[in-house]
């Protein structure tokens, strides 16, 4: 499948420190994403994310990435971060999808978990109330995070289906797959996490500055 003509748009995950911030901005981000999940390597409390997004404020956009969040908490997030974009990367329902649109009067990008094409089959129903849907490998039953693991699933099986305007593609994304992941699947935007890193939660500035490059077309 041919990749779409504009440039692809770019997520960076699990940024936790100034310094991997800076990186990410000034490599070309779209996006940059603040993980708030305390059992994640790449968790920063809400005080850190407001800190990390105003830094990054009108450079890329914000994105918040929550695990079913209860709506305390929702509101605590947007209140600190001001996210651009609400990621929800748990198991939420298309009905409480839509409640946590309405709630915090955000966009909503949400997470669906793919191993094998049966799982495409929850998407309509979250194209109906997301803003955006995030294609993500599907972590394994006994995984202590739902994503983030750095698992690949196999792109083949979003050939020919029907994907929205503004799906992401991510897991398992690096610089040295990235542009072959584009270039199977037709998608416009991806995120990466580990693929970016020394090890988890330690990002590194040249793999997303190679990230970011690879994406867009260059070697
Ligand atoms: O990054 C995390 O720690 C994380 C924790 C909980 C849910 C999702 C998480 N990250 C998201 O997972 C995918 C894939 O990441 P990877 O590149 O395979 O490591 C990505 O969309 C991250 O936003």
């Amino acid at each position: 499948m041919a990749s779409s003509a504009s440039p692809t748009r770019v997520k960076i995950c699990g940024l936790s420190t100034e310094a991997t911030l800076t990186a990410a901005l000034e490599a070309g981000a779209d996006w940059i994403g603040l993980v708030h999940f305390p059992r994640s390597p790449r968790h920063v409390s809400l005080a850190q994310a407001a800190a990390l997004a105003a830094r990054a404020r009108g450079r890329a956009e914000r994105v918040v990435l929550l695990v079913d969040p209860d709506d305390a908490l929702l509101a605590a997030a947007v209140e600190a971060a001001d996210p651009d974009l609400i990621q929800l990367h748990g198991s939420e329902s298309p009905e409480r999808v839509a409640a946590i649109r309405a709630r915090t009067g955000r966009p909503v990008m949400k997470a669906i978990g793919v191993a094998t094409s049966t799982d495409l089959a929850a998407m309509p129903a979250y194209v109906a109330v997301a803003d955006r849907i995030l294609l993500d490998a599907k972590a394994p039953p006994d995984a202590a995070l739902p994503g983030g693991n750095g698992r690949r699933f196999d792109w083949e099986i979003l050939r020919g289906a029907a994907l929205p305007a503004g799906t992401m593609l991510s897991g398992g994304l690096d610089a040295g797959n990235v542009a072959d992941a584009l270039a199977r699947t037709g998608i416009g935007a991806v995120d990466v996490s580990s693929g970016v890193e020394t090890a988890p939660g330690v990002k590194d500035p040249a793999r997303i500055a190679a990230f970011v490059a690879a994406a867009r077309g260059g070697r």
